[in-house]
């Protein structure tokens, strides 16, 4: 009987679940879609807002659902858990979970006969005992923590010395930042609070049975961890803890393995009486999405993956350590010595969405959600909107629907025209200059060109060619669009074109569900590098869709970035306070 492993992503609007064989080809999946499935919590995309404070949270309850949910919804599709030798999975980063002093007790003793929300959420009235101090997990989209960054950013000098440190200056939906503002909060909640666990080993507890440990990856993404030494940065866990004390915040956070291919054990027997997963199932140290994601694929040098989700990742794996206070450095979620480098954007997929939905309606598309309009707009729009580039300005913009992380500003639209290196507002209403289906190449150029400007120093020459990326490997929701891959390629560029994974499944999942298989059936000292080359299939697990590199086209985006990057500083400096790529707390003109 082939053995088989199990991999989830709980992502900010789906919960997703995927089986693979020792081959590492993909058998089952299925998903949750919070909106779809659970309008009953009143989320929208997935979260719960307060806009007065800027909050963004989930219901802890909701993803309970989902995960009994999930799991039959695999078993309706033939799966066979009693097949399953392994499980992992992979959380969105930075969300924590916050446990009650029954959460143990009542992980441990999980009636197979019962759900999970049943016997783990507690009565909405106080009646029943839950699992949780607190219902909400805050979400990365969060802009709630100004004033704690503001703290975490001086605690050991600046931000640069806390990027070198944590990889990371602080940001708003960081955990350390999170935690001191829920600290402050919900003082009673804090001291209610057995165990903090992030959004992966928050699923990875459900799975085991118990409050499991955080993983190496995911802890980055904390503002707590120094990467360095390897262990807590205590004044970071001082300034979260306050009062509390940092041992006392310590024992709630719990000890991190250095391995992230660990069995922290076997399956909860909840999940063996009601789904027959084997008893010896082992559970493999759950990542965060992103980490996850870079297992998917055998990243080489100079090889970049970009993530279309609900929010816009980039992400390398590299030996480097170059941390900088405009981007993150994670540690390697199975590797010691590599890092994953990663830039995100809150507007991704929501904010293309926004501009899509535009123009169906000008165009009066009979099917709102169509993305045809919006690709043929963008793949018909010449180059920077230029339709010559001799005399017409260059047409740049900033679209965040969201307050966005990179740069720092809050919601707003820019639209700006660049020539002779300077840049000229366009207002909301100039059609003349700027027209509605103009947008959607910006948007596209605009999002590429802020990966490619801040990745450019991490990318190495290609043969004959100048620096940039061997591969791109688009991932995520958006990947299946061509219009996107092939502005991906002509901002980016990429010697050896644009990939998507050719597998179905989701690449976040697929991660997990191989971080599963080797951790529980590696051979002595295997490295994921080598089991995964042993077992990937080129032909079969990926596909090229375009070419990446295109002499002309990539040259003069290469120009514009200067223009680009002005943008930016205008806008910051626009919107009050921030440096590039930093938390602040602006304001921003907003023009559209
Ligand atoms: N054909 C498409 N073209 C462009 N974007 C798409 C397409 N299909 C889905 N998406 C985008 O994918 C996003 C969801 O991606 P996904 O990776 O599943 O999200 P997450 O993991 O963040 O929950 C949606 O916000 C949507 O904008
Ligand atoms: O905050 C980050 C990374 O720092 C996000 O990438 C989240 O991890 C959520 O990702 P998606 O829901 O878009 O997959």
């Amino acid at each position: 009987m082939a053995n088989q492993y199990l991999g989830f992503d709980l992502s900010t609007q789906q919960l997703k679940g995927i089986i693979v064989e020792s081959d590492l080809k993909l058998l089952h999946e299925a998903k949750v879609d919070f909106d779809a499935d659970f309008a009953k919590y009143g989320i929208e995309k997935g979260v719960l807002t307060n806009p007065g404070e800027g909050e963004v949270f989930a219901p802890v309850a909701m993803w309970l659902e989902a995960i009994d949910l999930v799991l039959h919804r695999l078993k309706e599709q033939g799966a066979d858990f009693s097949k399953i030798r392994g499980i992992s999975g992979a959380g969105m980063q930075h969300g924590t979970v916050f446990w009650s002093q029954d959460a143990e007790a009542l992980l441990g003793g999980l009636d197979g006969g019962k759900s999970l929300l049943e016997q783990l959420a507690g009565g909405a009235k106080g009646e029943r005992k839950g699992a949780f101090s607190h219902p909400f997990s805050p979400n990365w989209q969060d802009a709630s923590t100004q004033k704690q960054c503001d703290k975490f950013d001086v605690a050991l000098g600046n931000p640069e010395s806390l990027a070198e440190t944590t990889g990371s200056k602080a940001h708003h939906r960081f955990s350390g930042p999170q935690i001191l503002r829920f600290h402050q909060k919900y003082p009673e909640a804090y001291k209610a609070t057995s165990r903090i666990s992030l959004v992966s080993s928050f699923l990875a507890s459900i799975f085991l049975g118990k409050v499991a440990p955080i993983d190496i990856g995911d802890v980055c993404g904390a503002n707590l961890w120094d990467i360095k030494k390897g262990q807590w940065q205590e004044d970071l866990l001082g300034l979260a803890a306050g009062d509390e004390g940092v041992e006392d915040l310590k024992s709630k956070l719990g000890d991190v393995p250095q391995d992230g291919g660990l069995g922290f054990g076997t399956i909860s027997s909840y999940f063996v009486k009601r789904y027959n997963f084997p008893s010896e199932t082992q559970i493999i140290a759950f990542t965060g999405d992103n980490p996850s994601t870079i297992l998917a694929l055998p990243l080489r040098s100079s090889d970049a993956i970009v993530s279309l989700g609900t929010s816009t990742t980039f992400l390398m794996s590299t030996p480097q350590y170059k941390p900088d206070p405009a981007y993150h450095f994670f540690n390697h979620p199975t590797t010691p010595g590599l890092y994953m480098f990663m830039l995100c954007y809150k507007n991704g997929g929501l904010a293309r969405e926004h501009i899509r939905d535009a123009i169906n309606k000008q165009s009066s598309s009979t099917d709102p959600k169509s993305w045809a309009s919006f690709n043929e707009a963008a793949t018909t729009t010449p180059v920077l909107g230029q339709a010559d580039s001799k005399t017409d300005p260059a047409r740049l913009g900033l679209f965040f629907p969201r307050p966005e992380i990179v740069p720092n500003v809050k919601a707003g639209t820019w639209r700006y025209l660049y020539s002779e290196k300077k840049l000229t507002p366009v207002q909301a209403d100039d059609s003349k200059s700027w027209p509605v289906l103009g947008d959607a190449r910006a948007i596209l150029e605009s999002q590429f060109l802020s990966l490619r400007l801040r990745s450019q120093n991490l990318v190495e020459k290609q043969g004959n060619l100048p620096a940039q990326p061997r591969r791109i490997y688009l991932v995520g929701g958006g990947a299946v669009n061509p219009a996107i891959a092939d502005l991906a390629g002509q901002v980016l560029g990429g010697a050896d074109g644009v990939y998507k994974l050719d597998i179905g499944g989701n690449a976040c999942a697929l991660g997990a569900a191989y971080k599963a298989a080797w951790g529980t059936g590696r051979r002595d000292k295997e490295t994921f590098e080598d089991f995964l080359e042993e077992r990937w299939n080129e032909e079969g697990f990926v596909k090229r869709i375009c070419d990446g590199y295109r002499k002309g086209v990539w040259e003069r985006y290469g120009d514009a970035l200067q223009g680009f990057e002005e943008l930016e500083k205008t806008v910051v400096k626009e919107s009050g306070e921030g440096t590039i790529g930093a938390e602040s707390k602006a304001g921003g003109k907003v023009d559209g």
